[in-house]
């Protein structure tokens, strides 16, 4: 198998006192769309600004196609496009002066107006910077990441502020690159971003890697519960209730029952709860509006790995109050 192309190997970061990085492995292959997911200040960051020779690490090491980040970070410039949170440019220059001036800082520069078309800005080069919209924007930090035609591209957080259909064209944009042939290394907090993008990803908690897989693998790792929501009609509820709250006791398949809105009633057990489910209603001829399985997903993977449930932007905040009650 070929060497991976980017490779960080118990990557280590403090800030003074504050532990970013803890420890964090990961290994990225070439050609792929890799996830680092996780919730506010869990170091994603401060990962990718090391990895990308930004920043000093103080343990471990980082490699991109071979090359040591750290020690030769001049090395990897033609090789490794980075787009950071928040770029900003002055407001007058325009998309095209923007992608021009920034393609004469490489040696095998993309072209720009390829640039514009791939990334839909085509109709936009001569906007200034300060005239574009929040997506516009997004894209063209995107195009300023490719236009020294690196290897490997980081997004940091590129969709953070878009409104829904401006995340679907920057979602299907990126695929559109990695078709290219470049590999991605995509930075987010957004559960939906990492589950419909990545071919794989690791999850960021406090510093340190505590998943790593594909999207699906991880969620096909936990444990096998199974979860039935039953809906019932108003006059139904209360006899639905009853119904499906004995079962627990007399269905082997059946290990706990909840209310969870209203007029639902959550039924969970092994896989073949759903056949415990159905017959019972059947016997009592007790018709349902509406039964569902519930479908698994990273954040049911992150609850299982830490114990919290997924809230990036409260985490943030619970962060900050302990920081602010520290000074
Ligand atoms: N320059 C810095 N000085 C001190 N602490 C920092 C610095 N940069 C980041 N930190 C802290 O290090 C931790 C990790 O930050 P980092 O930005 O890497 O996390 P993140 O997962 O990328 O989060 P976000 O999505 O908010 O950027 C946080 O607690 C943050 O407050």
């Amino acid at each position: 198998m070929a060497a991976p192309i980017v490779e960080v190997r118990n990557l280590r970061k403090t800030y003074g006192p504050k532990v970013a990085v803890d420890d964090v492995s990961f290994a990225v292959e070439r050609g792929e769309i890799f996830g680092i997911l996780g919730p506010n200040g869990a170091g994603k960051t401060t990962t990718v600004e090391t990895l990308a020779g930004l920043r000093g690490a103080d343990g471990g090491a980082v490699r991109v196609r071979g090359i040591d980040t750290q020690r030769d970070p001049a090395a990897v410039r033609d090789i490794l496009g980075v787009q950071l949170q928040e770029a900003t440019l002055h407001d007058k220059i325009t998309v095209g002066e923007a992608l021009r001036l920034f393609a004469g800082f490489y040696a095998h520069p993309a072209d720009p107006d390829e640039l514009l078309a791939m990334l839909d800005l085509a109709e936009h080069a001569d906007k200034q910077f300060a005239k574009l919209s929040g997506g516009q924007k997004q894209r063209l930090s995107i195009a300023l990441a490719l236009v020294g035609n690196p290897e490997v591209a980081i997004l940091d957080e590129l969709t953070t502020g878009l409104d829904p259909q401006a995340r679907r064209a920057t979602w299907d944009l990126v695929e559109r690159v990695r078709d290219t042939g470049v590999t991605i290394l995509l930075v987010t907090h957004f559960m939906d971003e990492a589950e419909r993008l990545c071919d794989r990803l690791a999850i960021i908690d406090g510093g340190k890697v505590v998943a790593e897989g594909t999207p699906q693998g991880l969620v096909d790792g936990l444990d096998d519960d199974r979860t039935v929501v039953v809906r019932f009609a108003p006059d139904d509820v209360a006899r639905g209730r009853e119904l499906l709250a004995g079962l627990a006791d007399r269905h082997p398949d059946v290990t706990r029952t909840e209310a969870a809105a209203t007029t639902e009633v959550a039924v969970t057990g092994t896989r073949r709860v759903l056949f415990a489910v159905v017959p019972a209603l059947a016997e009592a001829d007790l018709v349902p509006d509406d039964v569902r399985t519930v479908t698994r997903s990273l954040e049911d993977v992150f609850l299982a790995v830490t114990g919290r449930t997924y809230q990036p932007e409260a985490q943030l905040a619970a962060a900050a109050t302990r920081e602010g009650d520290r000074s």
